[in-house]
């Protein structure tokens, strides 16, 4: 994972510091020098780094650290905050309007992804039922418009280039109009690679900002930036209305912590982040569950507390032993959904998880989402019983799905963007196979006397790895007086 170094190394600082006996003005300074020369060799901007540990310094009192409090929560605490922090500038970027015309228009430097990232952009929007068209401003690099026009028409998205015009602003404005007047509501203009160093460059694309008057300019960044990003993001920001940043290849083991800096130097936020070279490899961004996955541990325990509040009891130990094998049913999708109704917003539970709660209920769309799941589970109604409690995908086909469609009064369209969040929901799913659970009549007993040793047999392997090994967990142990474990595993209490 892209900054994943960053948050082990965070997570062992802090761990440290709570090993010690007295926690005094020493030792959180200690603490704060190693959580610097981490973000340091991730490559963050040095004047950030300063800031964040003067601003800790300033939250975390050594002597309200000694009385008792747990020490590393409220030091993990500040460091949550000041990295979501640098990734939330506190406002929110242009929300484009589905029926209403918006420009956006995508910058950044050579090979950053960006030819890529339109792309992805435009189909994830198709898919939610926009109409995007894509305009290919990039004269520059030969082969840009062949590879847009590849994309594109992989994507069924309409496309304006050309391979004799060399002006990109002549051909950003033409794209735009003509698309204007085919009434799409998404117009996508992308452009050339630059770096500040060229001037000529950087006016140009100024040119093509003034012709083409886009409503958002998105900055695409590699996620592989090193320390020349803060610079670099900042003249693109100077240049041209920067108002939000995709970060692209994720899915790499890059340090990352470039791309931290240059989210700071564009005071834009993250929306989206690319996780591979496929058109479907795209999500929306979300800073807290980001942070809390990258400090190692907040997400899965988090996600426990959420199960146990918001499912009912009599059915926790049957889902949590679902979990534990890993497979995903329509049914249990269904199952779910129906919880989530009836108790509050399904982003409560699966928001711990980073690409849930973004993707199926937005902040501030509750509402639609609400009904969107009403949808879903309407055509779920039409599903034969094989359909709800299969696991093989391949059985869905298409006279499945016409007869889904037909049967539920809906759209085919929708019946296939339900199966795809299915698809989502069932990797995020099969994370947790592994979970040992005890014998129901063993559980509240075992989970009382449970040590960490016995408790680290129980979770699955990248569980426990993502809580900080055996040292995380301990923590979390404290953390939760022990007492709570036997909810953890659906015992009674
Ligand atoms: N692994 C991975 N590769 C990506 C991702 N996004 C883009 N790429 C790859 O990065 C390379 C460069 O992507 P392009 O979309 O051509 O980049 P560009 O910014 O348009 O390039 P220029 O026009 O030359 O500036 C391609 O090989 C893409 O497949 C991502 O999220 N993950």
């Amino acid at each position: 994972m892209v900054l994943g170094q960053l948050g082990g190394s965070i997570t062992r600082a802090l761990q440290q510091m709570s090993n010690a006996t007295i926690i005094d003005e020493k030792v959180v300074s200690e603490c704060l020098n190693e959580i610097s020369r981490a973000l340091l060799q991730a490559d963050v901007q040095f004047k950030m780094v300063r800031d964040m540990q003067a601003n800790i310094k300033r939250i975390v009192n050594p002597d309200d650290l000694a009385a008792g409090h747990n020490k590393r929560r409220i030091m993990q605490k500040a460091v949550f905050d000041e990295l979501c922090r640098i990734l939330d500038p506190g406002k929110p970027s242009y929300t484009p309007k589905k029926g209403k015309t918006s420009i956006i228009m995508f910058v950044g430097l050579q090979g950053s992804g960006k030819t890529t990232t339109c792309t992805k952009y435009a189909h994830y929007h198709q898919k939610k039922g926009w109409k995007p068209a894509l305009v290919c401003a990039d004269t520059f690099r030969a082969g840009a418009f062949d590879q847009l026009k590849q994309n594109a028409t992989k994507a069924k998205i309409p496309f304006y280039g050309s391979y004799m015009e060399s002006d990109p602003v002549k051909i950003a404005a033409e794209g735009v109009e003509r698309f204007k007047q085919e009434n799409c509501d998404l117009i996508i203009v992308d452009t050339s690679g630059r770096h500040k160093q060229e001037a000529a460059l950087f006016e140009e694309m100024r040119q093509v900002s003034e012709a083409t008057k886009p409503d958002l300019v998105i900055f695409v960044m590699d996620s592989s930036i090193g320390q020349a990003a803060f610079d670099q993001a900042q003249a693109f920001k100077q240049s041209v209305s920067v108002g939000a940043v995709i970060v692209t290849k994720m899915d790499g083991h890059a340090k990352g912590g470039g791309a931290l800096s240059a989210v700071a130097a564009t005071k834009s936020p993250v929306i989206f982040i690319g996780t591979g070279e496929h058109m479907h490899e795209f999500e929306v961004f979300d800073v807290k569950p980001f942070v809390s996955r990258l400090l190692g541990m907040g997400d899965w325990s988090g996600f426990m507390d959420k199960i146990h509040e918001v499912v009912p009891t009599d059915q926790q130990p049957e889902l949590l032993q679902k979990l534990s094998e890993g497979s995903f049913t329509m049914r249990l999708m269904y199952e779910q959904f129906q919880n989530m109704l009836k108790m509050g917003p399904i982003g409560q539970v699966f928001s711990m998880l980073p690409g849930f709660s973004s993707e199926l209920m937005p902040k501030g769309h509750e509402k639609e989402s609400q009904a969107k799941i009403k949808r879903y589970m309407t055509m779920m109604d039409s599903m034969t019983n094989d359909e709800l409690d299969s696991t093989n995908l391949k059985l869905m086909n298409e006279s499945r799905m016409l007869r889904i469609a037909r049967g539920s009064g809906r759209s085919v369209r929708e019946v296939v963007d339900m199966m795809e969040e299915f698809k989502r929901l069932a990797k995020i799913w099969s994370k947790m196979k592994g979970l040992k659970i005890p014998k129901k009549g063993d559980m509240s007993a075992l989970s009382r006397n449970m040590n960490a040793q016995q408790m680290s047999k129980a979770l699955p392997p990248q569980v426990l790895k993502q809580m900080g090994g055996m040292g995380g967990l301990q923590n979390l142990m404290k953390q939760m007086g022990n007492k709570d474990l036997g909810g953890m595993f659906g015992g009674e209490r």
